[in-house]
């Protein structure tokens, strides 16, 4: 299907008003479950149901590489977008231990890795080897960035399809974080020192360069404001895997199901798709606070908060990782614990 047709329903306030209604009857006091209760109405709204099924689940991780890294722009070599996307496939990276702790499912997406790698286990959907250079030229083709959000929406689609009942979504990609800041800086009108953070654990002598970098670019893309194609940011400075993530996003949405962000790379990705798509938003779980710089900007812009605050900042899907046992909570409370009616009581507040 093809991401710009389908239209994205509005929320089921109804079933969020059964469910409020579930979680004040339950014997405890009202409102006490606190933000859990707020998570609760949010997924009734979209699941039209106060019975959560929230078993089910997928992590989508896209990957590929950036040219930007070639500014000197992270603290790691290139290569280790492609050595970690193994180790992801081999359940030794954060996201991917994480997932087998909170039984998730995991799935690889290549959509730019600079190598081939030899895995039938990742998904092939490359569109380019690696974006070129941001600083000296366009990330990628308009019909690349389009491509982009295509993929990710496939797999959203595909996913759901299989009968998964929640996405989330991750990334893998070097310099990935400086494409996000220029990406971010575009869409808020702002610039790279608002925005830029230490991504991989820079020094702060490479952040200065970092964020010169992210003002070139943005200098040499001349975006206008306001953007009339919200896509031209993503084909100028912005990156495959961070496109794809959009895709993923808009797609949980158009097939009514909830997505789970990540952290800062996945605020872009969702601010992204914002721009393109202002509903989506109603399907987007945030998770937890990245404590990469530009995070609070993007939450504040987005009008999101994230439940979670570990001061994480990895990336790859990790942080999304962190709310499924609260989810798995929240589904044993509705389905286990007894009511008012059951102990014979009411409220008198
Ligand atoms: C070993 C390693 C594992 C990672 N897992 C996620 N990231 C995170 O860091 C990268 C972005 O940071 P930057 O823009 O500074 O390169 C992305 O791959 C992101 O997922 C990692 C980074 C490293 C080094
Ligand atoms: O917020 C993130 O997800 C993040 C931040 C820095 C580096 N990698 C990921």
């Amino acid at each position: 299907m093809d991401w710009t047709s389908l239209p994205i329903e509005p929320l089921d306030k109804l079933a969020q008003t059964k469910m409020q209604t579930k979680l004040d009857q339950l014997a405890k006091p009202i409102n006490s479950l606190g933000r859990l209760e707020e998570l609760a109405d949010h997924l009734a709204g979209i699941y039209h149901s106060t019975e959560l099924d929230l078993q089910s689940r997928k992590c989508l991780v896209f990957a590929a590489d950036n040219g930007v890294a070639q500014e000197g722009v992270s603290a790691t070599p290139q290569k280790v977008t492609a050595i970690q996307a193994l180790n992801m496939l081999a359940g030794h990276t954060v996201v991917a231990t994480l997932a087998q702790t909170y039984h998730c499912d995991i799935q690889v997406i290549d959509v730019g890795i600079k190598s081939d790698l030899d895995s039938a286990a990742i998904v092939q959907k490359k569109i380019r080897c690696g974006t070129a250079d941001m600083l000296v030229q366009p990330a990628m083709t308009y019909a690349q960035a389009q491509q982009a959000i295509q993929v990710g929406f496939d797999q959203a689609q595909q996913a759901i399809e299989a009968g998964y009942q929640l996405l989330a979504v991750g990334e893998l990609g070097i310099g990935n974080t400086t494409a996000a800041s220029a990406m971010v800086a575009a869409l808020l009108h702002t610039n790279g020192s608002a925005v830029v953070g230490k991504g991989s654990n820079i020094s702060s002598q490479r952040l200065k360069h970092k964020i010169k970098v992210v003002d070139g670019a943005l200098s040499r893309a001349a975006l206008p404001f306001p953007l009339p194609d919200p896509l031209v940011v993503l084909q100028q400075v912005g990156a495959l895997e961070l496109g794809a993530m959009t895709g993923a996003i808009l797609g949980a949405a158009a097939y009514q199901k909830p997505v789970l962000l990540d952290g800062f790379l996945s605020y872009a990705s969702a601010l992204l798709a914002q721009k393109l798509r202002p509903t989506v938003l109603d399907y987007v779980i945030p998770t937890h606070i990245s404590h990469e710089q530009g995070s609070q900007l993007v939450l504040q812009a987005l009008g999101l908060k994230p439940y979670i605050d570990l001061e994480m900042c990895v990336g790859e899907g990790s942080g999304a990782m962190m709310i499924l046992p609260w989810l798995d909570g929240l589904q044993t409370i509705l389905q286990q614990m007894n009511t008012q009616i059951d102990m014979d009581f009411t409220y008198f507040p």
